[in-house]
């Protein structure tokens, strides 16, 4: 088998379909049972990742992103296709590859909930069998990387929603999996947390060349994380490649932002306004329309100030969904 650190994902032709099951009492089930349909969660994807890539999952809620990291770690079984993971078929859970692997979801709790996080790490190391020396510094990076010092003797029913968080990520990662999956890690947090959470997954990434696969709905996570992503519609694959590409592709405009003094402006020729008040503005105007507007700011009175700015990945997304996505 290859080793996993050196190999690469393959998906081919990946199909997973969920048979709903009816609700209710076993007449009804049964009953129902005839015109129970199914869910195709996931519909013929395809895709190759390379060993220490950090790739986005983006796609609106039910597009079959959680599915598709659950097929890739071996939690579920594909309907159709391949997924192969250097030698290994996920889904055979084999033990030395889910000894390369790591799986976080943001909305469920993996830590034991009445025992300390020390112990938790402890439990970890014995299950993924790591030798003690090689525990001892994988602990000590994870706890200064984390900053998990204070939190070591609490149990995780105490600690808050970002501080569990620090600590599930440190207890995946105490056997050093090579291929990290992360679900939502960042669901919930503020600000400054997912912050944190970011730097320390780019950190790891660099220096343990993790492979990373992520799925968020804070497109800061994807914008600072990733440099690729894919884009999952109703189980299909819409987009494989750069994050610059897409927006290039998707939205060719560039925002400016300008400040006024002494009242408004008329803005209108340079572009779309999006919004104007007698301090400020922000204009929409196509890309290869910027240099040309930009001349034109110059020469306004009213204007001070103005800074020219792609648009946000929230911005790309939406009018990805909804401005169609045959472009
Ligand atoms: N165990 C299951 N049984 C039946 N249907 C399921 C199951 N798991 C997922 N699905 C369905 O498969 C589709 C894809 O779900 P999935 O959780 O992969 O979406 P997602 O892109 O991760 O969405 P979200 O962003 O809301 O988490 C949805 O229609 C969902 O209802």
């Amino acid at each position: 088998m290859t080793d996993i650190r050196e190999a690469r994902i393959v998906v081919e032709g990946l199909r997973k379909s969920f048979r709903l099951r009816p609700a209710g009492g076993r007449w009804f089930r049964r009953a129902a049972d005839r015109t129970a349909g199914e869910v195709t969660a996931v519909d013929g994807i395809g895709f190759h990742i390379e060993p220490g890539e950090v790739v986005g999952f983006l796609g609106p809620n039910g597009a079959g992103k959680t599915t598709t990291l659950k097929l890739l770690s071996g939690l579920l079984h594909p309907t159709a296709g391949e997924v192969r993971v250097g030698g290994y078929r996920p889904a055979d859970r084999d033990r030395d590859f889910l000894r390369s692997i790591a799986f976080v979801m943001g909305q469920r709790q993996q830590l034991v909930w009445d025992i300390p996080i020390k112990d938790s790490l402890e439990l970890n190391r014995i299950v993924y069998r790591v030798p003690d020396g090689e525990f001892r510094r994988t602990r000590q990076e994870l706890v200064e990387m984390l900053e998990l010092g204070p939190l070591l003797g609490r149990t995780a029913r105490t600690l808050s929603l970002g501080q569990r968080m620090r600590c599930e990520i440190a207890a995946s990662l105490i056997h050093c999996p090579s291929l990290l999956f992360l679900d939502e890690p960042t669901l919930g947090l503020d600000i400054s947390m997912q912050r944190r959470i970011r730097t320390f997954v780019r950190e790891h990434n660099r220096r343990r060349g993790t492979t990373v696969l992520l799925t968020s709905h804070y497109m800061g996570d994807i914008a600072e994380l990733c440099d690729r992503a894919l884009v999952i519609h109703e189980g299909g694959l819409v987009y494989d490649g750069g994050l610059d590409a897409l927006r290039a592709r998707i939205a060719p405009f560039k925002r400016i932002s300008v400040k006024l003094r002494g009242g408004a402006a008329e803005l209108g020729s340079l572009g779309t306004v999006v919004s104007q008040s007698s301090e400020e503005a922000e204009i929409r105007v196509e890309s290869t329309a910027a240099p040309d507007a930009v001349a034109r700011l110059l020469a306004i009175d009213q204007v001070y100030d103005f800074q020219v700015m792609d648009p946000s990945l929230e911005d790309v997304i939406g009018q990805f969904f909804t401005e169609g996505l045959s472009r």
